[in-house]
């Protein structure tokens, strides 16, 4: 049987590159096309090219729908408006989108969710293998530590990211939210500034660190009298949220529609 084709969204973009050099060089998949905005300078050229590289045979587009037709599976880390008007087409198309795209607003969740009523979308602020693990561990120490440990999420990123609390962080909070029975909703603080008064008791704070060329860092910090929780993942190479996302790609392909996640793919929980 063929090798599914998979389509990468955001081509040009830092997670674009490296999902497209891991599904050539690897032999699970073949890279059936490069889609990228309206207007970027990439459009018309060989992707493998544009990367600096030997030409791929894979021609950037700015037009998913002649992308999609005959591929198995979009991955898109792209934006929340790119990536709402990506998963109809995928939906009309019946090819798995994985969505790896963070900052996605209520409205965007909605029309995602409307999309996989007619074909599977995998969706995770963070691919990553030790990211989904610590997701669980946060949910069992949230819960085994009573609410008189505040629980604070510190994450670092690189320079250009635009989103705050990043994606992971707000898996995390939730996680640690899911822990102590009650909705993220009711029990987030962001940023903290001036005269904030106390910590609000059983509040999830957040605070975001942004600079230079880092992955991405995140602390879920518990913090008791006289004594400290602390789980952290670090992440040193892009590699682990693209292989992440081709893993769900290839999971996806037996799958019925509906809205899935990293913790289905990797079998967790
Ligand atoms: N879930 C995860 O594991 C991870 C998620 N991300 C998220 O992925 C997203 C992208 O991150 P980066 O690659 O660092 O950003 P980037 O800015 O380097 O790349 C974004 C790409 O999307 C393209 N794009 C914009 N509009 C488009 C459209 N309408 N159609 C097609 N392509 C379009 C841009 O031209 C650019 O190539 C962000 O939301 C980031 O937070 C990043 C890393 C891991
Ligand atoms: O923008 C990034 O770079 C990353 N975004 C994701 C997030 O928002 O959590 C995942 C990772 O941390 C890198």
């Amino acid at each position: 049987m063929d090798k599914p084709g998979i389509v990468v969204a955001g081509a040009s973009g830092r997670m674009g590159q490296m999902l497209i050099r891991l599904i050539t060089e690897g032999d699970q998949a073949r890279l059936a096309g490069a889609v990228d905005r309206p207007g970027s300078p990439w459009i018309g050229r060989d992707v493998g090219e544009a990367m600096g590289g030997a030409a791929l045979g894979v021609t950037v587009t700015d037009d998913p729908i002649e992308a999609i037709a005959g591929a198995q599976a979009l991955i898109d880390f792209t934006t929340p408006a790119a990536t709402v008007a990506l998963a109809e087409l995928t939906a009309q198309a019946r090819a798995v989108h994985v969505i790896g795209t963070t900052g996605l607003g209520e409205d965007d969740l909605k029309k995602i969710a409307a999309a996989a009523r007619h074909a599977p979308i995998i969706r995770a602020g963070n691919m990553s293998l030790g990211v989904n693990l610590l997701i669980g561990l946060t949910r069992k120490v949230a819960a085994a530590l009573g609410e008189d440990w505040d629980v604070e999420v510190v994450e670092a990123h690189h320079r250009h990211k635009v989103d705050a609390p990043s994606g992971t962080a707000l898996m995390l909070g939730e996680a640690a939210a899911e822990g102590r029975g009650k909705p993220l909703a009711e029990l987030r603080t962001h940023a903290r500034e001036g005269i904030t008064g106390e910590r609000v008791p059983g509040s999830i704070g957040f605070a975001a660190i942004r600079g230079g060329d880092v992955v991405g860092e995140h602390d879920v910090i518990f913090a008791g009298q006289g004594e400290r929780v602390v789980l952290r993942h670090l992440a040193t190479d892009r590699a682990i949220f693209a292989r992440g996302a081709i893993r769900a790609a290839l999971w996806g392909q037996d799958k019925g529609p509906g809205e899935y996640d990293m913790a289905d793919v990797l079998g967790l929980d």
